[in-house]
């Protein structure tokens, strides 16, 4: 997948830019406060219909202005695709490819494959487990798209029961409704992400490994309540209790992802150096997986250096440069690793420099 020209009006602190993009290696160099990752949140929007950052839309409109416009054109495996996005205050947005508008944005999620790595991953580890349960479910509806409507079915049985608990209805009849309903779908996202994790973890493992030359020992490890059996049967027999605490506790909306430092949870004991070593590692386990589905993720690096050794700097310098990824998108606040990657690598490049909203090529590229 090649992104070939971005077009923005008003998107953040971004009031106009139109960039003819490198198939290679974009970089985006500016101060602090710039404009960077909304540069790269405009590319992530095309893929996923929404900020990864914002989650009230209007707030990406440009201050005092009223409305912003995207407009990717790209090469999907030899195909062009135009995407369209255009929001105004108080309108519902549109979305378009090739000038036709979705009636779902679900039916856009995976056209164009994205990962996006960036210091806001930090949530993964630190966050709830509802942080990983967003990233499973992010990186499997992208190639299977019955996952989502499964997911969705799931979590309105859910609404349903605990709708039921809150108004401490007791009658058995009621509940097993939705209960057999969770069980089933349940089931079905259970076995989609065990099997998505069974191939997902031991390419986390290498990444990890890879990058921290083997010193660590690092593990993932999915836990759910299905895996005790039948969830129809733990439902009911967790019914009474459940009335009085007025919500569900049992169910795959409980799944955890749980992340290990040697014998010990990541998020109390890792350093911050192992912490972004491991969602750097994540997030390219994630990309190698999606790459399987025959069309070649965009990768995003938002900071991606920052709390790194030398070493680890080293090696993702290798990897970045190297063969195995396609177009990718990365920013800096220094040019030392952006200079580092543009000498290793034997792929196209292209520089930019990003100062208050306005993005600029930098013409020593071209030399
Ligand atoms: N809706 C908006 N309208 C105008 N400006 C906005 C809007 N949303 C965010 N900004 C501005 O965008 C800037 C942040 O940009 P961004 O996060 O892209 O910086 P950056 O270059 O990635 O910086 P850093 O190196 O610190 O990560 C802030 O100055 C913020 O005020």
């Amino acid at each position: 997948m090649i992104l070939n020209r971005l077009s923005i009006l008003n998107f953040k602190n971004i009031a106009q830019a139109d960039l003819e993009l490198s198939s290679g290696i974009n970089c985006f160099l500016g101060n602090n406060g710039m404009g960077k990752t909304n540069l790269l949140d405009a590319v992530y929007y095309l893929s996923f219909c929404k900020s990864s950052t914002n989650v009230i839309d209007s707030q990406n409109i440009k201050h005092e202005e009223n409305f912003f416009m995207l407009q990717g054109y790209y090469d999907r495996d030899g195909v062009p695709e135009e995407l369209y996005c255009g929001l105004k205050r108080k309108q519902k947005k549109q979305f378009k490819r090739n000038k036709k508008e979705y009636s779902r944005l679900s039916d856009h999620i995976g056209f164009v494959p994205l990962v996006l790595v960036s210091p806001a991953d930090s949530e993964l580890i630190r966050g709830g487990s509802d942080e990983r349960r967003k990233f499973l479910d992010l990186v499997i509806s992208q190639f299977d798209k019955d996952y989502l409507n499964t997911l969705i079915r799931y979590n309105k049985a859910l609404a349903q029961r605990n709708a039921l608990l809150k108004d401490e209805v007791t009658e058995a009849s009621l509940y097993e409704i939705w209960e057999e309903q969770m069980a089933l779908y349940g089931l079905s996202i259970y076995n989609s992400r065990k099997a998505f994790l069974q191939e997902f973890i031991p390419v986390f493992q290498e990444f990890y490994n890879y990058i921290s030359i083997g010193s660590e020992e690092v593990k993932l490890e999915y836990t759910s309540d299905i895996a005790q059996g039948d969830l129809s049967k733990q439902l009911a027999s967790v019914r009474d209790r459940d009335r009085i605490l007025g919500y569900t506790t049992r169910g795959i909306h409980r799944d955890d992802l749980e992340m290990r430092l040697g014998e010990y949870p990541m998020k109390r004991i890792g350093s911050q150096g192992q912490n972004k070593t491991f969602l750097v590692a994540l997030k390219l386990a994630q990309f190698d997986f999606l790459n399987k589905n025959g069309t070649t993720p965009i990768l995003l690096l938002d900071d991606i250096f920052d709390k790194l050794d030398a070493h680890r700097v080293e090696r993702i310098i290798k990897l970045v440069s190297g063969e195995r990824f396609g177009q990718i998108f990365i920013t800096d606040t220094n040019r030392k690793y952006l200079d580092e990657i543009i000498k290793q690598t034997g792929n196209s490049y292209h520089l930019y420099n990003v100062n208050n909203g306005n993005i600029t090529r930098n013409k020593e590229d071209a030399l």
